[in-house]
């Protein structure tokens, strides 16, 4: 693939909508998601659970259920080829070699029955024309480059025999095999304890700067988001509700949403006994509101236009994209921080 030197942007998807056919009837879990990543770049996607950033990452991958999902809408252009138009065949080849990606539980993605080792040299055989010697060199190689000591001996053991991280730690060498361009990785470190954690994180950063791989984090946790991120996607309810650099975002949160997000941080100094957390839960795809701001009725700068009125992701600063009407010249918020209503 060549990249299209009008374009910097390595993935860029343009006014997804992906659904869920329930009782026959198509229900978006994802709509009108625009994002880009650029090579090299790590961009995180948060938010809270049910919101739609594995549909996003599953869209991507063309991982999802055939039988029950649909892209409806929208473009996946990688490298500017849109995967949304490519066959089974053709992703076959996508994925693995292009783009790559790891999962949260890595005893799931593994399989049981088969060694460590077979499994490695399955990818690379996917791929490559190599002899068995040559693929199980290789997959020593790699199990070394993601830091696991006695990589001979691992080589023939099976899943259950390593512990979680060193599972994590044979995922993303199966992910970085073929060298891809992405990687995305869905949740890479919430099943694993704090300390094993941070190893992954670390070394996910060390082979996202030595194979000038970008990365796209999908995660809950805040903590993880500032210590990989650049760049930030903050998604509510199936869309895209922020997005902005790492700083920005901690410093300058646009969107009530993400302010709700960052507010429930646990701090040491807090003195209080409850811990903050955003009331209410995201819409089940079947209530999902059809017009005016998802996040309205939860939303503690909600007011009267917020049901009424759709937002769009627009530029609110510099660099940094918010749907809300706050920011939306129709709807200025006045200096007491009270928002107006419009006067038709
Ligand atoms: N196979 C499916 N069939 C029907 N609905 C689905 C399916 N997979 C996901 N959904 C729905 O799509 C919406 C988005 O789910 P998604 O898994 O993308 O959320 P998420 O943000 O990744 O959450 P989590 O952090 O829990 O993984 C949710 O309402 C979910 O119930």
């Amino acid at each position: 693939m060549v990249l299209n030197q009008y374009d910097n942007d390595l993935l860029k998807i343009k006014n997804l909508h992906t659904g869920f056919i329930i009782d026959g009837e198509l229900h978006n879990a994802i709509v009108d998601v625009n994002l880009d990543v650029k090579p090299k770049e790590v961009v995180c996607v948060v938010g809270e659970s049910g919101c739609g950033k594995s549909v996003m990452s599953l869209s991507v991958m063309q991982l999802l259920p055939k039988q029950n999902s649909k892209i409806s809408a929208g473009e996946i252009l990688f490298n500017g080829e849109d995967l949304t138009k490519k066959s089974d065949k053709e992703m076959n080849k996508v994925r693995g070699k292009d783009i790559a990606m790891i999962f949260q539980e890595p005893m799931t993605a593994l399989n049981p029955v088969f060694t460590i080792g077979s499994q490695l040299m399955e990818v690379l055989f996917n791929h490559l024309e190599i002899s068995k010697k040559e693929a199980r060199e290789k997959a020593i190689v790699l199990l070394k480059q993601v830091g696991i000591s006695r990589p001979e001996k691992i080589i023939d053991e099976y899943p259950h025999q390593l512990s979680g991280g060193m599972r994590q730690r044979v995922m993303i060498a199966m992910a970085i095999a073929l060298h891809p361009k992405l990687l995305i990785a869905d949740e890479p470190t919430t099943a694993l304890d704090v300390t094993v954690q941070a190893q992954i994180l670390e070394l996910l950063k060390d082979i996202q700067d030595k194979e000038d791989m970008a990365i796209m984090l999908i995660t809950h946790d805040l903590g993880v988001v500032a210590e990989m991120a650049d760049r930030v996607i903050v998604m509510y309810a199936g869309q895209v509700v922020e997005t902005s650099n790492v700083v920005e975002l901690f410093t300058k949160p646009k969107h009530p949403y993400t302010e709700a997000l960052l507010g429930s941080i646990p701090r040491m100094d807090q003195d209080e006994e409850k811990l903050n957390s955003i009331e209410g839960v995201v819409p089940s795809l079947e209530n999902m509101p059809q017009v005016g701001c998802r996040f309205a009725d939860r939303c503690p700068k909600a007011f009267g236009d917020c049901t009424k009125v759709t937002p769009q992701l627009a530029e609110v600063a510099d660099g940094q994209y918010a749907r809300c009407l706050l920011y939306d010249a129709c709807h200025p918020e006045t200096t007491s921080g009270e928002k107006e209503e419009v006067k038709l």
